[in-house]
C-alpha cells in the first residue's frame, strides 16, 4: 500500500496538483508545489529547461500547444504551459520521447523531483491495472490453406486497431507476412522458437504522430496442416 505523500499541514502549498487517485480506501495526493515550479527565478532558468530536445522532456512554453479543431480553424494557441516527465533513461535512446528528464535546477530534489517521480511510478501502476481491464489473450487455430478463391486467407491483410499485439507462434508454423511499404512487397516472417512478434496497432501510430507504424500484415498457412498462434 502506498503512503500518501501529503505535506505536513504547516507547509504552505501554493498550487497543489489537483489530482487524487483512489487506491482502495486511500488517496494518493502528491505534494508537488506547482506554483513554485511555474514561477522560475529568471526567464533564463526557464529557457534552459525548454523542450528543444528531440526526446520531448522538460518545459513547454505558454502558447506552444495549438490544438486543431476541424470545425473552427481560427482558434489561437492554448494559454497553458507544461512540464513533461517520463521514465529516467540515458541519452541516445531510440524511440518516442525516450531519454533523460530535464529537471529545474533551482528546485530542491525533495520538493519537486522526488514527489513527481513517485507520482509517475504510482500512475504507471494504475495504468497497468487499467490495461488489465483492456487486455485480452486469444488462442488461434488456422485451417490449412487450400482455397481456390484468392480472396481467402488465414487472416486477411489488416492493421491491428489497438495498442500492442504480442504474438507467440508455434515454431515451424510459418505464415505470418508483413507488408514492406518501401519495396512494395510482402515479407514472410519465420516463426522462431522463443521469439515474439510485436505488432503495434493503429492507436500507437496515432499516439506517436506516425513515428511508430501500425504495419499491414496477414497470415497464409502454407504449412500443410493446421497452424496455431497465441496473442
Ligand atoms: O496468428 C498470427 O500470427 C497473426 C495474428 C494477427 O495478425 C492478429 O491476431 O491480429
Ligand atoms: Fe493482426
Amino acid at each position: 500500500m502506498d503512503k500518501p505523500l501529503a505535506k505536513p499541514a504547516s507547509t504552505p502549498v501554493k498550487a497543489p496538483v489537483n489530482a487524487a487517485v483512489g487506491k482502495d480506501d486511500e488517496k494518493y495526493i502528491p505534494a508537488i508545489d506547482l506554483g513554485e515550479y511555474f514561477s522560475p527565478s529568471t526567464p533564463e532558468s526557464r529557457e534552459k529547461l525548454a523542450q528543444k530536445f528531440s526526446w520531448r522532456r522538460g518545459y513547454e512554453g505558454l502558447g506552444e500547444q495549438h490544438a486543431n479543431d476541424l470545425h473552427q480553424t481560427d482558434l489561437l494557441p492554448d494559454q497553458k504551459e507544461g512540464f513533461f516527465v517520463g521514465k529516467e533513461l540515458p541519452l541516445g535512446q531510440v524511440g518516442f520521447a525516450r531519454g533523460p528528464n530535464i529537471w529545474p535546477p533551482e528546485l530542491a530534489e525533495t520538493e519537486f523531483r522526488r514527489p513527481v517521480m513517485e507520482y509517475y511510478d504510482h500512475l504507471m501502476r494504475l495504468g497497468l491495472k487499467i490495461m488489465e481491464v483492456l487486455a485480452y489473450l486469444k488462442l488461434l487455430r488456422y485451417s490449412e490453406h487450400k482455397f481456390a478463391d484468392a480472396r481467402i486467407f488465414g487472416s486477411v491483410q489488416h492493421t491491428d486497431y489497438g495498442g500492442l499485439t504480442i504474438l507467440l507462434q508455434q515454431p515451424g508454423a510459418d505464415g505470418f507476412e508483413l507488408w514492406h511499404a518501401a519495396t512494395q512487397q510482402w515479407i514472410e516472417l519465420p516463426a522462431i522458437e522463443d521469439k515474439f512478434v510485436i505488432n503495434l496497432g493503429d492507436m500507437v501510430q496515432r499516439w506517436t504522430g506516425g513515428l511508430y507504424k501500425s504495419n499491414l500484415h496477414r497470415v497464409i498457412n502454407k504449412n500443410g496442416g493446421e497452424r496455431y498462434s497465441v496473442g
